[in-house]
């Protein structure tokens, strides 16, 4: 059984469930839902139960929810933070679900950032709020899938200028490992084969426009190479995501936020996922964040939350078949 978190109560998290159950009740996989029930039952059928169990005989004809009630009614679209604990709770619960083993794997809805920040969550996203439940703080890396690419931010939520400073050989290296692991144990690609963006144009030019491929990257993917991985890099980040470009490579390491989502989200937004590494259990959420703009309008698209429980489900899957 998969088990989905609540995400923010006042976005588009409610209606792309609802939209989602309604597509997989009759085929799975089956999920089950901790939130408030009354943000769904106005959508679809929903069924509070006690244990995650109960679940599997409940989906195809109601949600099954393990009830967690909010503070405040929410207002579509307007993020109140009274309501950032229920958010918290949601996802702890979940994580405790899927460590003990009786959720196979765990999904997020999307979560407003300065809405929990304002409750005191010292996170700069569920990824390393996940890593810290799991007491495995700092190994977490994300990776975002979609159907035409597989990116890593090597930083993650940070400014810009922090990225750069943050940026070491060290990063790189233990990134990569993790990457690859996850690639092989949960995606069954045996042979990983990696692309490592560069951090300057040109991929610094040979030290031209910028110093930090030669100092930093490439001694990095030294080390990878005597470890026996296949990487290539530092590629030039503007021709990295062409079609050829894409096909000499599983997955493209970037060095900073943007330089990884902004091709993935272009290419790949209705579907994409965002999967963490380097956790004992398995966490998929959507590519997208709260989208208040549109929320409790019908507009949203439910894709990306299907992606992200369809690919929950196989990951589970490779990672048992694995063990
Ligand atoms: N996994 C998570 O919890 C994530 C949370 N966020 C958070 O979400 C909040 C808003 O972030 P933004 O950068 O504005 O990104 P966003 O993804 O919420 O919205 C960006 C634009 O895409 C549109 N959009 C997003 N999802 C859509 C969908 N399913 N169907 C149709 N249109 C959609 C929105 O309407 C908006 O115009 C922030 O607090 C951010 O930190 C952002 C990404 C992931
Ligand atoms: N840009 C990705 C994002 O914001 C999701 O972060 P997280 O909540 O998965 O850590």
């Amino acid at each position: 059984m998969l088990v989905l978190t609540q995400g923010d109560p006042a976005s588009i998290a409610p209606e792309i469930t609802a939209a989602v159950w309604q597509k997989l009740r009759q085929s799975g996989p089956a999920f089950v839902y901790i939130g408030d029930p009354s943000l769904l039952e106005r959508r679809i059928p929903v069924q509070p139960i006690r244990y995650l169990a109960d679940g599997a005989d409940v989906f195809s004809h109601a949600l099954p929810v393990i009830p967690l009630p909010l503070a405040a009614p929410p207002a579509m679209g307007e993020p109140d933070r009274r309501n950032a604990a229920s958010v918290i709770e949601s996802i702890r619960q979940a994580v405790e679900l899927t460590l003990s083993g009786e959720a196979s794997a765990m999904i997020t809805n999307p979560i407003s950032k300065d809405v929990v920040q304002g409750a005191g969550f010292r996170h700069p996203g569920h990824t390393s709020y996940l890593a810290e439940l799991c007491q495995t703080p700092g190994d977490e890396v994300m990776l975002l899938a979609g159907p035409s690419l597989k990116v890593v931010p090597i930083t993650v939520h940070v400014a810009l200028r922090n990225a750069i400073t943050q940026l070491s050989t060290d990063l790189i290296i233990r990134t990569a490992r993790t990457v690859a692991a996850g690639l092989r144990r949960d995606f069954g690609i045996p042979h990983p084969r990696l692309a490592f963006a560069g951090l300057n144009p040109h991929a610094g030019e040979h030290g031209l426009m910028g110093d930090e491929e030669q100092n930093i990257i490439i001694p990095a993917l030294n080390t990878l190479r005597q470890e026996g991985m296949t990487v290539s890099g530092p590629l030039p980040a503007d021709t990295m995501f062409t079609p050829h470009a894409r096909s000499q490579y599983d997955v493209a390491l970037c060095m900073y936020h943007d330089q990884g989502l902004i091709p993935l989200k272009t290419l790949d937004m209705a579907e994409g996922v965002n999967v963490t590494l380097g956790l004992p259990i398995i966490r998929t959420s959507p590519d997208h964040g709260t989208a208040f703009d549109i929320a409790g309008q019908n507009k949203a698209d439910p894709r990306s939350l299907e992606a992200a429980i369809r690919l929950a489900a196989t990951l589970a899957e490779n990672r048992r078949k694995h063990a």
